[in-house]
């Protein structure tokens, strides 16, 4: 399967990023924005200065605001919208979506309310087996990747030759990706990340160090794989990149905006004032940490630096007494 055209619908930091790796590799794309101003500058001067400053984009990449327009004839359509809004903007995109276009997921999260992986929510929305979606996941901070610092990503899908399609379509000199069949591990660890990101974060402006982050990046990487291996993930992902991949680049970075904002939380921001200082952009995990909180009491799996970022995000808990309860539950065994 050799694919050519290639729509992104989303023109924020990682749709906008992504379609550069794709033209990058080769392939003729077209960026869907929500605003047309936006859609104006990426194909008028090649940049996107809201979400990526400084980056020249590609020739071959152009954006339109009509989502008609940007979907015509597109054999790969990937969608780069955050993860509580994608079943609203795919609803509204549902009827013009070409039939026998890959469906391309970059959203990590899980849905509030229906518990749903993105993929899940795809298949639903569109009425399309799984096995037709491919998830994107790994650590790719934007940025990063939009100035050609080399990485990897999982290309996960339980149809190997569509993952592969996608593969050929995006690999380039900067960007190796790998192909996985397990979308639920995958998934579920892109998701789970950003949680574990906000409380790195947070621990980070509570002025902890390095001991802190690696116990709360190991125990977060625990938490994560019981939840998957549960639901029927393959525990090796979760030391993939997709896994400790992602975790480590997102819980370390100052370019995370779960991080950032966790950091916020610790120095003591209320919610409302770490999302004004965020100035619209996603950190997933403060909605996640709710959803993912639900998806695991209901299978009866123990997350408790999931639950305690739920507490400080949505109960107005105090960080530093949370920390003191996580250190003070009951002694365990490490794999118990
Ligand atoms: N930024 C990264 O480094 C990165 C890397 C990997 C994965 N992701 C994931 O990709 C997904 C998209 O992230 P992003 O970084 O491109 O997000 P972003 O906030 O930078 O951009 C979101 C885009 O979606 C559009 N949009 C449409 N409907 C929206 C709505 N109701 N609310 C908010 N935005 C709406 C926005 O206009 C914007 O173009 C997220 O799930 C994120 O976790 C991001
Ligand atoms: O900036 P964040 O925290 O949304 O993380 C971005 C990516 O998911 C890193 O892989």
């Amino acid at each position: 399967m050799v694919l050519q055209r290639i729509t992104v619908l989303g023109a924020g930091s990682w749709g906008t990023a992504f379609a550069k790796v794709l033209a990058d590799a080769g392939r003729d794309v077209t960026v869907w924005a929500r605003r047309p101003e936006v859609a104006r500058e990426i194909r008028d001067e090649h940049v996107n200065s809201g979400y990526l400053p400084g980056v020249r984009l590609p020739d071959r990449l152009t954006a339109t605001a009509d989502p008609a327009e940007a979907l015509a004839g597109a054999e790969a359509v990937v969608l780069a919208v955050p993860s509580q809004s994608l079943r609203a903007n795919l609803t509204g995109w549902r009827g013009l979506l070409p039939a026998g276009a890959i469906l391309v997921s970059l959203a990590k999260g899980v849905e509030l309310g229906t518990l749903k992986r993105m993929s899940e929510v795809i298949a639903e929305i569109t009425e399309r087996p799984e096995h037709e979606i491919v998830v994107v996941s790994g650590p790719n901070l934007a940025r990063e990747i939009a100035q050609e610092q080399p990485a990897a990503a999982v290309l996960a899908c339980t149809d190997h030759e569509r993952a592969v399609a996608i593969q050929h379509a995006s690999a380039g000199p900067y960007f190796r990706p790998y192909t996985n069949t397990d979308v639920i591990g995958c998934e579920l660890g892109g998701a789970c990340k950003n949680v574990i990101a906000l409380s790195c974060g947070m621990a980070a402006g509570m002025g902890y160090g390095a001991n802190t982050m690696a116990t709360l990046i190991t125990r977060g990487l625990a938490e994560m794989a019981r939840l998957g291996v549960k639901l029927g993930a393959d525990p090796l992902t979760f030391a993939g990149l997709a896994g400790v991949g992602d975790l480590v680049a997102t819980c370390t970075s100052p370019l995370s905006r779960n991080r950032t904002f966790g950091e916020r939380l610790g120095r003591g921001e209320t919610l409302e004032q770490a999302q004004r200082a965020t100035g619209g952009q996603v950190a997933e995990g403060v909605m996640s940490c709710s959803s993912i909180r639900e998806l695991a009491r209901a299978n009866g799996v123990d997350m408790p630096l999931t639950d305690a970022m739920h507490r400080v995000c949505h109960e107005g808990a105090d960080p530093a007494k949370v920390g003191a309860e996580l250190l003070g539950r009951e002694r365990k065994h490490e794999w118990s």
